[in-house]
């Protein structure tokens, strides 16, 4: 059987389900952001905040954000851009995914480059597959950061390790950008974390007790590794009390050396789990 998809409401946003092969996924037009993913064994693998706020313009807290135009704090855009805060169009079933396009518009206007985005969504029994592609319909050339901040659920993040980083080399965003390389068979979450990856390639494994979720990436050259730990969480406002301890985000990212697109060219990302 093929895909299917009904419109449906989550959380009182406007979503796509998608069901195939017994796996679920629900797709909120609000930044065509992937709220929920149950793969066949009926279990949630993506975290989403009880507090988490889906007004018009706002950035949803859990699921898996589209980033883009501009990653993070790292440049003249709003933070993490604006594709995560705005509507996209359902743009149909396309060669088994759904698709979702955000263009120029006037909620586009403080990044003045006429672009189409396309999002698409596969899901298969244990599978989850998220593909990014960005197209310059301007004229002229222009660049772009981007990333899907994926939140994946975890049962208790003392107990997570994060392999296939081991000699990678990280920017630390949380101590001013400094560089390392990693030299541990695996990251854990003890206190906060937030580092970009370069050029990872091999696929990773998030290991959580006996839970193993394997984690790859095509397109995307760097890998966010955060959780804003105890101290910080409580400074995020629409993360409740404790709910830094349930998720860790592992985002394939484009963010250390930006993409540049000429007229008419395309560029495609995309993270695989499962
Ligand atoms: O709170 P947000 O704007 O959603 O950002 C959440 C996080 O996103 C990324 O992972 C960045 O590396 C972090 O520095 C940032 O704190």
């Amino acid at each position: 059987m093929s895909l299917q998809h009904e419109a449906c409401e989550f959380r009182g946003t406007a979503c796509l389900r998608l069901r195939h092969e017994g796996a679920t996924a629900v797709v909120a037009l609000h930044g065509a952001q992937v709220l929920s993913w149950l793969p066949a064994d009926g279990r949630e693998r993506l975290f989403l905040g009880e507090c988490a706020n889906f007004a018009p313009g706002s950035a949803v807290r859990g699921g898996i954000p589209v980033i883009f135009p501009q990653f993070s704090g790292r440049g003249p855009l709003r933070r993490h851009g604006f594709a995560r805060a705005l509507d996209w169009s359902f743009d149909g079933i396309e060669d088994g995914a759904a698709a979702f396009v955000l263009e120029q518009a006037p909620g586009t206007a403080e990044w003045p480059h006429a672009f189409a985005c396309r999002l698409t969504v596969a899901i298969g029994a244990k599978r989850l597959a998220v593909a990014l592609e960005v197209e310059n319909r301007d004229t002229a050339p222009f660049a772009f950061t981007a990333a899907l901040h994926t939140y994946l659920r975890v049962n208790d993040i003392t107990q997570v390790a994060l392999e296939g980083l081991q000699g990678c080399d990280y920017e630390d965003s949380t101590g001013g950008g400094n560089l390392h390389r990693d030299s541990g068979p695996a990251v854990a979450f003890i206190g906060g974390i937030d580092r970009i990856y370069r050029a990872v390639g091999a696929p990773l494994a998030l290991a959580d007790g006996g839970d193993r979720l394997r984690i790859e990436q095509r397109g995307f050259r760097d890998t966010i590794v955060w959780n804003p730990g105890e101290t910080l969480a409580a400074r995020i406002g629409d993360l409740a009390s404790g709910e830094y301890r349930k998720f860790v985000c592992v985002e394939a990212g484009q963010v250390l050396v930006p993409v540049a697109l000429r007229s008419g060219e395309r560029w495609c990302g995309s993270q695989v789990l499962g």
